[in-house]
């Protein structure tokens, strides 16, 4: 995979200037959604580098990380003039950057591109590492490819417009990079006040974080091995995402995480020794941020069909990745039917669902 500049900027127009001298091209394309267009590209517009740059502007949020959207991206590069020399700059969260770097990655069999990730979710996590693709079918990203951005500019004085449920989104994703690194940054993540936010103490947790992915990534990009560590919380989060997708319920990726790592570290707990004392610390952090995704019983099998359609899974095996402590990660953890269907149990137990 192709070397991925990461930059945490002191300054964005010199960081941008510098990202867009290392990728020659003919045209500069901009891709935004409905709300980035309006609430950063202001700024950006501004920017030297930006001046002659034609935008694209999707629909937001999840439910259009589509086929539907990906074509109309496709179209507007086709009827606009880019070519295989074109360079396109997402402006956005998550899911700006998954669609634009796999609308990237297919055009023309690929073109470069730069992430200017907009959200702390995409800042910590999305942006970086090259993981492009669209939801299809009910499941999350079934289409994509690997196809990292050529430089992730984070500027995180964006963050000052985000609202409290997609600042907590992306502190998911934190929490998630806090169990599977060091005790250390685990215990500065729930001792953070996310009620009153220190924006200078947030931008060193944002490079801190963002640190843990990169380091992993550059291990294994194409995730044959440690690169699972990453999926932590997903297994489970990504059915309780799918089914609120099909159930028209509004749930944030970052929230669906992390109810995703309580029932994990259940699992962790009973089959790996992960600590008690740690398991509970985390989930009562969850349930004070996060509340619950309320499901019954009724629910078990249609998520364990979601959790058969997870990418780490081999020969109809639903694997997990756990946690044997903190900073001990176990990839590639099977359970069976009945397992899951018991920390299914503990979940809604725990969680008063
Ligand atoms: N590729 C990866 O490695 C990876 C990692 C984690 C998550 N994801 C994907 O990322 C997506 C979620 O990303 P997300 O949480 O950023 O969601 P998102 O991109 O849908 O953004 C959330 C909302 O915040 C708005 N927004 C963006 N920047 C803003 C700002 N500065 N101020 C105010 N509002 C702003 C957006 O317009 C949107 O309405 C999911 O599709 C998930 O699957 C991918
Ligand atoms: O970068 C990774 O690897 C991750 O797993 C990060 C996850 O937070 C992210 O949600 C990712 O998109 C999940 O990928 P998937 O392969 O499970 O679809
Ligand atoms: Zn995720």
């Amino acid at each position: 995979m192709s070397k991925q500049d990461v930059i945490l900027c002191e300054s964005l127009e010199h960081s941008l200037e510098q990202a867009i001298e290392k990728c020659p091209h003919d045209k500069l394309f901009v891709l935004t959604d409905e709300h980035t267009t309006s609430l950063c590209m202001p700024a950006l517009r501004e920017l030297s580098p930006l001046k002659n740059a034609v935008e694209i502007v999707i629909g937001a949020e999840d439910t259009h990380k589509t086929l539907d959207t990906l074509a109309s991206v496709w179209q507007a590069l086709s009827e606009k003039g880019a070519s295989r020399h074109s360079l396109l700059i997402n402006v956005g969260g998550g899911m700006v950057t998954d669609l634009g770097g796999f609308a990237a990655a297919t055009f023309k069999r690929g073109i470069a591109y730069i992430n200017i990730p907009t959200t702390l979710l995409a800042m910590v996590d999305a942006s970086v590492g090259g993981k492009t693709g669209i939801n299809f079918n009910g499941l999350k990203n079934e289409i994509g490819s690997f196809f990292p951005a050529s430089s992730v500019l984070i500027e995180t004085e964006f963050l000052r417009s985000l609202d409290r449920y997609n600042f907590l989104s992306g502190y998911a994703e934190m929490l998630k990079h806090g169990l599977i690194s060091t005790p250390a940054h685990w215990s500065e993540l729930l001792t953070f006040n996310t009620e009153h936010i220190d924006y200078s103490e947030l931008k060193q947790l944002v490079g801190r974080s963002v640190q843990v992915k990169e380091d992993i990534v550059q291990q294994d990009p194409f995730e044959h091995g440690i690169r699972k560590a990453l999926n932590l919380g997903h297994t489970v989060g990504h059915a309780f995402e799918s089914l609120a997708l099909a159930e028209n319920r509004h749930v944030l990726h970052g929230y669906a995480v992390a109810w995703g790592v309580v029932c994990e570290l259940y699992l962790s707990n009973v089959k790996a020794g992960f600590p008690t004392d740690k398991m509970r610390q985390t989930i009562q952090f969850i349930k004070e941020n996060y509340g619950t995704f309320f499901i019954d019983c009724k629910t078990y099998d249609r998520l364990y069909e979601y959790m058969l359609h997870d990418k780490k899974n081999s020969s109809g095996i639903i694997n997990f990745t756990l946690l044997k402590e903190v900073g001990d990660v176990s990839i590639n953890q099977s359970a069976t039917k009945d397992e899951i269907f018991e920390m299914l149990d503990f979940y809604r137990e725990c969680m008063g669902s």
